[in-house]
């Protein structure tokens, strides 16, 4: 695989387009695209991606928003690597890659965001609070969740913040595959994905 891949056209970049590490997850290509359709992004958005893992978020972002700046955090020195190294082959030029620990590292960075993507961290409802003082009136954030206590966390932390315009959505995906002789559907793990905006 080339390690640069210029020009692509986004949302959707195909998920072995992107340099993985074995055993760091992804957003899967289709659940991605719903993730960044609640991110609701302008041209110039701020974006703070927590837990960013492979960086797919910070890469397609990177391409959408071209005036916009997008501020990845990832606790994993190996991962945060990787995060660049995704970000050189798209020859994405406005993601800083911040290595922390979530909520802890929040206070350094700069400038504050209008929109907030968070995959990793726990205790969540942590983050969710340190975030919330640092989002402008109207500033989203969107919130992905695995399992049954993700989602009573994610949801009971909007509920205390009194965030508003609050949507979940859960990914129902199916992609066609061979095995053996037979064309098959395989699923996607299925993720919530929580939104909710700031009034004030
Ligand atoms: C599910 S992965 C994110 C996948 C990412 N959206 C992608 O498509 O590549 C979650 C990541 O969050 C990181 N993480 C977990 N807790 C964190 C924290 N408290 N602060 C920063 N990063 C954290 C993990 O190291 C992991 O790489």
């Amino acid at each position: 695989m080339p390690s640069k891949i210029w020009p692509y056209i986004t949302p959707g970049i195909p998920d072995e387009m992107f340099e993985h590490l074995p055993g760091i997850p992804m957003s899967q290509r289709e659940v991605r695209l719903l993730l960044i359709a609640q991110l609701r992004l302008q041209p110039d958005s701020v974006l703070w991606d927590i837990g960013a893992g492979t960086g797919t978020i910070p890469v397609e972002v990177g391409l959408l928003c071209p005036y916009g700046q997008i501020i990845a955090v990832e606790r994993d020195e190996e991962v945060a690597n990787l995060i660049r190294r995704n970000c050189d082959r798209f020859e994405v030029k406005n993601v800083e890659v911040i290595e922390g620990n979530a909520p802890d590292c929040l206070q350094q960075l700069k400038p504050t965001p209008h929109r907030v993507c968070i995959e990793g961290g726990r205790p969540i409802q942590d983050i969710l609070q340190a975030v919330w003082d640092y989002l402008p009136p109207m500033g989203r954030v969107v919130a992905t969740a695995a399992n049954l206590e993700s989602l009573y966390a994610i949801s009971q932390s909007f509920s205390q913040l009194q965030a508003r315009n609050i949507e979940v959505v859960q990914s129902g995906v199916n992609r066609l595959e061979m095995r053996g002789f037979s064309q098959t559907f395989a699923a996607i793990d299925p993720i919530f994905i929580l939104s909710g905006e700031k009034l004030e």
